[in-house]
């Protein structure tokens, strides 16, 4: 595709305090060096429209580049815009500020591919519901109405869109292609300018987009009301069939019913003989009854012949009792002899009916209700379905999450540390705490303090996941990018704030249908988060009963002389001490400690209280499942 890139390079730089910040330095270049740098591959030419001749060092070392001034001198930019197009020999030209060192040929490409689907002269970024005119596309002859428009007496490019019809390109269209959005972002101020040097640091971005003071005015919902919200907007996901020896861990993804009685036959109990208690009811120890052996039976075997008057059948445990037989009497009660190749069987008692015989159907009936839908598949349901013929077993479909870390200060495990930064932990827990909830995790890896770089992965990922958990970055500091993120406005906020503690400012929104949980990047803030509003998600997503985590009521086992404002989960341990079950607090109860995740296996409910609680003080507590 032919185009020409015309950088405006005339403007005052007023509150930049009168540079040109086409020379502003950025890393080793200054803007104009950068921004040619990144445009030749992508352009067939590039005009620099200035009188500043202070730029020509930067360019004459390329043949592409050219440098021209102002026709109208002192016009603004509308005037530099005609005479850039004026000047190009392209049809289309990508139009760029000097101060948007970020500019990206990918999103120039995309803008001129848009524009070619229509009718239109130009196509523009639109940002916050803004269009952007510089960082666009615009066909060669728009020149000539910019310059009708300088005679009038017109200075602002902005006039320019009143009379030419021009495509609009959102953040969104951006994001699906990969197109980080800090491209348009534009220099005009010293803290823009201090953040673009952070960004080029990969420190952070820009994140103009969010109105900051929003953060702070957050109502703040009772944890009830925010599990209530996010399992109202969850929905079982699909069935799927596999081998039962791969079922264990999962759901089952329907009531399972008996197909058969169980047993199916009537089993013998034990070793020994079936026979007919009619028959022993003369027996004993002096005067044994002696009955006529008519078949040995090994198990598997279907018994040839019923038995009559004065019959046994030699039957083994797990045997088919044969038909007429209303007991199994066991081989140590008994005597076997062989007479004249006959086999005779002596017992001297008599027993009762139905003795060591499991009648048909006397653990499972046929049609019985065995296990419900989502009950987890462990070892006895495994048995079950196994006996029930489940070569196949329906199970819920494992719901896909996604895990993005959010953090400029993370590192990977495997790296060393280094002055200022942790390592990523939140994601390696999160990942084993969807396994054992029977989650897939989707590892998105991390992102900066990136707004538009956290943007574009959780819309991607989003695609193809079930559900989005994100950590860090939800609370009111300045890099809090989750907050920028979830502003956007296809984006449904549910909640971002619980009267709670840890993990107060724990956030969840609805993006394309699908729930987003942000979660505090304390990491015990985290985990707890995520077992209050995650779990239960997952729960109702794979049909698991019960929805929420269960409680129990306990003793205090220490003092916890914390005074609370806000309800409190507090990460703990459960003994059993003579009898009795209390809860440990484990450690102290700050969100950004992890150690004390280490052997949590309930959270301690503490109500907001005047003063502390006492040790053997009766609690209320949630098993961690
Ligand atoms: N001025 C205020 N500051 C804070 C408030 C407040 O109301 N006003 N709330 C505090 C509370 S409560 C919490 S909880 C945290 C929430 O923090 P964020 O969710 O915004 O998380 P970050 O700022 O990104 O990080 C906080 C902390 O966690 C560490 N972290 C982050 N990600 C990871 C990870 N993947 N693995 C390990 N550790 C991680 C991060 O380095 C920070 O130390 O905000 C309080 N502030
Ligand atoms: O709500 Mo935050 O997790 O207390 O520190
Ligand atoms: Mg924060």
């Amino acid at each position: 595709m032919a185009l020409t890139a015309v950088i405006l390079a005339g403007g005052q730089g007023r509150r930049m305090g009168g540079v040109n910040k086409a020379l502003l330095p950025l890393g080793d270049e200054v803007f104009i060096e950068r921004q040619i740098r990144k445009a030749l591959p992508g352009t067939n030419e590039i005009i620099v429209v200035s009188n500043d001749e202070a730029l020509n060092r930067f360019l004459r070392d390329y043949e592409s580049v050219r440098i021209i001034a102002d026709q109208y001198p002192g016009e603004g930019p509308l005037a530099g815009f005609q005479a850039g197009m004026a000047a190009a020999s392209c049809a289309d030209v990508w139009v760029i500020g000097c101060d948007q060192p970020f500019l990206e040929v990918s999103a120039a490409h995309f803008l001129l591919d848009r524009m070619e689907s229509g009718a239109f002269q130009a196509a523009l970024p639109v940002i916050g519901g803004k269009p952007q005119p510089l960082h666009a596309i615009y066909r060669k002859e728009t020149g000539l109405i910019a310059e009708s428009l300088l005679k009038k007496g017109e200075r602002k490019l902005l006039a320019l869109l009143d009379n030419i019809p021009w495509y609009g390109v959102d953040e969104r269209q951006f994001a699906e292609q990969g197109i980080s959005l800090n491209f348009a972002d534009d220099v005009d101020t010293p803290e823009q300018y201090a953040k673009a040097s952070l960004t080029l640091k990969g420190v952070t971005s820009f994140m103009p987009h969010t109105d900051r003071s929003d953060r702070f005015r957050r109502h703040a919902l009772q944890p009830e009301e925010a599990q209530r919200l996010i399992k109202e907007k969850v929905r079982p996901l699909a069935t799927e069939r596999v081998p039962l020896a791969d079922a264990w861990g999962r759901r089952l993804g329907d009531n399972i019913v008996a197909p058969h009685p169980f047993p199916p036959f009537r089993r013998s109990g034990m070793d020994g003989y079936a026979l007919r208690t009619e028959d022993l009811l003369q027996a004993t120890s002096e005067a044994p009854v002696s009955l006529t052996v008519i078949e040995s039976l090994p198990c598997g075997v279907e018994p040839r012949h019923p038995l009559n008057a004065g019959q046994a059948t030699r039957i083994m445990t797990g045997g088919m009792v044969p038909e007429g037989a209303d007991v199994v009497v066991m081989l140590e009660m008994t005597v076997t002899e062989d007479r004249d190749g006959q086999s005779f069987v002596q017992i001297g008692k008599s027993v009762p009916v139905g003795l060591n015989i499991a009648e048909i159907g006397c653990e499972i009936q046929v049609g019985e209700a065995l296990l419900p839908a989502g009950k987890v598949i462990s070892s006895g349901e495994t048995a079950l379905l196994a006996a029930c013929g489940y070569a196949d077993v329906p199970v819920m479909r494992r719901p896909r999450v996604a895990v993005l870390s959010t953090g400029s200060e993370l590192l990977e495990v495997g790296e060393p540390l280094v002055p200022a930064k942790i390592r990523n932990s939140n994601a390696p827990m999160l990942a084993s705490l969807l396994r054992e909830a029977g989650a897939e995790p989707v590892m998105l890896g991390k992102v900066p303090d990136d707004a538009s770089e956290a943007q574009q992965r959780i819309r991607q990922a989003l695609r193809t996941c079930d559900l989005l958990i994100t950590s860090g970055g939800v609370s009111v500091g300045d890099y809090d990018v989750m907050v920028d993120v979830l502003a956007a406005p296809d984006v449904k906020l549910l909640f971002n704030k619980i009267a709670m503690r840890p993990g107060s400012p724990t956030t969840a929104a609805l993006l394309d249908g699908k729930l987003i949980v942000a979660l505090s990047g304390n990491p015990g803030a985290c985990f707890v988060g995520f077992h209050l509003f995650v779990s239960p998600a997952l729960q109702k997503m794979q049909q698991e009963k019960p929805l929420s985590p269960q409680s129990f009521k306990a003793f205090l086992g220490r003092d916890f002389p914390k005074i609370n404002a806000y309800r409190r989960y507090i990460r703990a341990r459960t003994e059993l001490r003579e009898g009795t079950v209390w809860v440990l607090p484990i450690g102290d109860d700050k969100s950004s400690l992890m150690t004390t995740i280490v052997d949590a296996d309930c959270l301690i409910e503490i109500p907001p209280l005047k003063e502390g609680l006492e040790r053997g003080h009766l609690v209320t507590a949630w098993k961690l499942s």
